[in-house]
């Protein structure tokens, strides 16, 4: 006893607390490996890289053999039931992106609805829909300053990286409209916006290899969760200087007539009385629209350069246009072609495979007899979208597809890039599918209309551009590069 007391006094600790650590351990060991083991097939399944490769995932012949199946805890079902899920208040949206995105852990919390959110920034996206009509002048100024630094008026042929070009020139856009302007041409609030989402994923990816019943400690120590908290805090003084300048300034007619986010947010957080954090919401907004819009304008301009007869007829439609309209969002709604190409473009390379994550609050019961069990998390694939019997040579890109819908009386009705169906849910379908979508799409053609007339473009190597699915996500080679050359827009903006 004496030998023991002696090493009791020289550790410091008692035996108890040390079996009480050394059982901890052994238990937090146990979860870990456990996890892991679970996590290891589903990580693999996330993380292959493969070709993607739209006639393949054709299910015209074989739409009737589609058998639900499991990716990691979500069971994966035909796109066929989506009209049957899309409201159905048993299946939750909110869990659904509580599992994916782990939206209650401190760092993570930006996405959606998390714990410091409130309905106000829901209002607010819907306010900033209807006033589309003013931010296209803003979108423009934009884009010609980031195209004018970026891409320059050399009229020999040089090259951009593709995709890293269009995330940086949609995160400019973008912080114009969340931030404003004292922000959207700074590149270390640029770097925050667009880092904040890689890292992010990437923390969420670290984390879901571990039990769940341990993420709300170990976050606290993983070097990505701390990286994401030490960006939050950077962000933080970013948009508190912001605020605390526009504060200091007087009002003035300009500061009333501001067109940006946090402008709006602000009035509404006013009229409903209720404070919000305006550094999450800022990232939160950078998460759910840069990358998404970004990975769009990726996908059409490599579309455009694998069709390039359809550049002539898009250049001629957008000066036929604006000589007659001018340049403003009706005549953006008047460009079909364009539009026609934009929904064909994320036809054929949506976001990803699946699509409407939702958990069952109860047992369900879908009309053909399918089970889902409470608890369970859902998703619906999204392959109507290379479905021949739907879409006619569904593999082939057509950019006129949409455009001859809308003479169609018996198709006119889903044919705009924002509007939705069960047989093409690029934004999702629903009562949750994107807000955010007419602010893409006024982005995108804003854009589109200056890359097009200022531009010639084509794709250095279409090999390392091709499309590709890594885990349920679709992306467009990164390394892609462009070529472009300067030419001579034929139109006064
Ligand atoms: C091309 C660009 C975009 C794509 C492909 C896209 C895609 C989607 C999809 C598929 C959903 C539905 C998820 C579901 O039902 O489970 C969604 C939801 C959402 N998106 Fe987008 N999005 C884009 C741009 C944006 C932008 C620019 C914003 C912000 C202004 C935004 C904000 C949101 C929000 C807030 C939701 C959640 C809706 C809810 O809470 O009910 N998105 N998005």
């Amino acid at each position: 006893m004496a030998f023991y007391s002696a090493v009791e006094a020289v550790l410091g600790v008692t035996w108890l607390s040390a079996l009480f650590t050394l059982g901890s351990l052994s238990v937090f060991w146990l979860l870990r490996h456990r996890e892991r083991k679970s996590q290891h097939a589903l990580h693999n399944a996330w993380a292959q890289i493969s070709a993607f490769d739209p006639s393949s995932l054709d299910r015209s012949k074989t739409a009737d053999d589609w058998k639900t199946t499991r990716l990691g805890k979500a069971t994966l079902v035909s796109n066929r039931y989506a009209h049957e899920i899309r409201n159905d208040e048993r299946l939750s949206f909110q869990l659904g992106l509580e599992q994916d995105f782990l939206t209650t852990v401190p760092g993570l919390e930006s996405l959606f609805g998390g714990t410091f959110h409130n309905g106000i920034v829901w209002d607010a996206a819907m306010h900033f829909s209807r006033k589309l009509n003013t931010v296209v002048d803003p979108l423009s100024e934009e884009t010609i300053e980031y195209l004018q630094k970026n891409w320059g008026d050399d009229k020999e042929w040089h090259t951009v990286p593709l995709h890293h070009s269009m995330l940086m020139l949609i995160a400019q856009l973008t912080a114009r409209l969340f931030i404003g302007e004292e922000l959207c041409r700074d590149p270390e609030w640029l770097g925050i916006a667009t880092g904040y989402t890689m890292d992010r994923t990437f923390a969420v990816k670290e984390l879901q290899q571990w039990n769940p019943r341990l993420i709300p400690v170990v976050h606290w120590f993983l070097p990505s969760c701390r990286k994401l908290r030490a960006t939050i805090k950077k962000a933080r003084g970013f948009v508190d200087r912001v605020r605390t300048e526009r504060k200091q300034k007087k009002t003035t007619a300009d500061d009333t007539n501001r067109v940006d986010a946090m402008t709006w947010i602000d009035s509404v957080a006013r009229d409903q009385n209720c404070s919000y954090d305006a550094t999450l919401t800022q990232l939160r907004l950078a998460y759910a629209a840069v990358h998404t819009t970004g990975d769009m304008m990726t996908k059409v301009v490599a579309a455009l350069c694998e069709n390039p007869e359809m550049i002539e007829p898009l250049r001629k439609e957008i000066i036929s246009i604006i000589s007659e309209h001018g340049w403003r969002e009706a005549a953006l709604h008047k460009m079909t072609l364009l539009d026609s190409v934009l929904k064909e473009s994320q036809r054929i390379q949506p976001l990803g495979l699946y699509t409407l994550s939702r958990i069952a609050l109860e047992p369900i019961t879908l009309d053909d007899g399918t089970q889902i069990k409470k608890g369970e998390q859902v998703k619906i694939s999204t392959d109507h979208m290379w479905n021949s019997s739907i879409w006619p040579d569904a593999a082939q890109f057509d950019g006129y597809r949409f455009q001859r819908f809308r003479d169609n009386p018996d198709q006119s009705s889903a044919v705009s890039f924002v509007s939705l169906s069960a047989n093409h849910m690029g934004f999702g379908y629903g009562k949750h599918a994107c807000p955010g979508r007419f602010l893409a799409a006024i982005e995108a053609k804003v854009a589109l209309c200056h890359l097009l007339l200022k531009y010639d473009f084509e794709l250095e190597n279409k090999e390392a551009s091709a499309a590709q699915t890594e885990g349920v996500m679709i992306w467009r080679d990164h390394r892609a590069q462009l070529r472009i050359k300067r030419r001579v827009e034929k139109i006064e903006w």
